[in-house]
């Protein structure tokens, strides 16, 4: 039978989108919310990303400049020094495809010669570049809705009807990627969990996620350890956080996300596969 369930050439390495696929996130950075200074050497941050592949990852993203607010922004220079060995290392030692976490047009097109198959960017492309960049690349490309910039989009989160301002973002962002030259094909799309949002944001933004399935490209879920499981659950440390963000991971895989960016891979690949098994079972038979 021929398979027609989607899938995203990550520069010659196909990801399969015909189950929730699960992104191991590989911060190389000193200051990442959750995980900054744990992986922030070469060795360190391939180890890691290794790991990752092993604990079932179906592709990394690696990211050399971290999002939370207040972090400190990082050169071109220091972003291209931290990620490109990273991701040259994992092309050659690991099959999966990789995803470079960046919004730079410098650090994409290195990042895509070192072996990245997918750019993962936060603004969206909306930087000055970007847009070129990425229809010069041909590869798969993450949209993701943020309000404001990193470094004040959590002060004062506001939205007359969040659902709606999100998908209006994400719809003129795709129309402004397929204008520049990028095919619709390559086109993921990421609501931006904490992104200039505030808890109640957050989870309306989940429930109704399947409002979002109608743009007709996979969507990407990416609420790891974020604050907002933290409120809801009292867990002050992030990595306190795992059964949180794996329960937020399987509703959004449940209302259409069919990308899960988490930092613990096998208890994420552990609670898919009882939904699969329980997905796999036959609808009952109309008697
Ligand atoms: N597409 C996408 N990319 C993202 N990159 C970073 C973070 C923040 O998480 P993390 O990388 O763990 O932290 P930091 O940005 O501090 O490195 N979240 C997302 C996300 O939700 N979606």
């Amino acid at each position: 039978m021929f398979d027609t369930s989607p899938q995203l050439d990550c520069g010659g390495r196909v990801l399969r989108l015909d189950r929730p696929r699960v992104m191991g996130i590989v911060n190389v950075t000193p200051d990442s919310f959750s995980d900054g200074g744990a992986h922030d050497t070469t060795d360190a941050a391939v180890a890691h990303g290794l790991q990752l592949v092993a604990e079932g990852a179906d592709l990394l993203d690696i990211g050399g400049e971290s999002t939370r607010p207040g972090a400190a922004p990082v050169s071109v220079e220091e972003e291209l020094r931290r990620v490109v060995p990273v991701i040259q290392a994992l092309a050659e030692r690991t099959q999966v495809p990789l995803s470079v976490d960046t919004f730079k047009p410098e650090v994409m097109r290195a990042a895509v010669a070192a072996g990245a198959g997918m750019i993962n960017d936060i603004h969206a492309l909306r930087q000055d570049g970007a847009l070129a960049a990425a229809a010069e690349l041909g590869v798969p490309v993450v949209l993701m809705h943020m309000q404001g910039e990193p470094g004040s989009m959590q002060d004062t989160p506001q939205y007359d009807d969040v659902v709606a301002e999100v998908h209006r973002f994400l719809a003129e962002r795709m129309f402004s990627a397929e204008m520049a030259g990028i095919a619709k094909k390559n086109l993921v799309i990421d609501l931006g969990f904490g992104f200039g949002k505030t808890t109640e944001h957050n989870m309306t933004l989940l429930a109704r996620s399947e409002r979002f399935v109608e743009l007709g490209v996979p969507m990407l879920a990416g609420l790891s350890r974020k604050r907002s499981i933290g409120e809801l659950t009292g867990r002050e440390q992030p990595r306190d956080r795992v059964a949180g963000s794996v329960a937020a991971h399987l509703i959004a895989a449940q209302r259409g996300a069919t990308i899960l960016r988490v930092h613990d891979v096998a208890a994420t690949v552990d609670a898919l596969k009882i939904w699969a098994a329980v997905d796999a079972v036959p609808a009952p038979r109309v008697a």
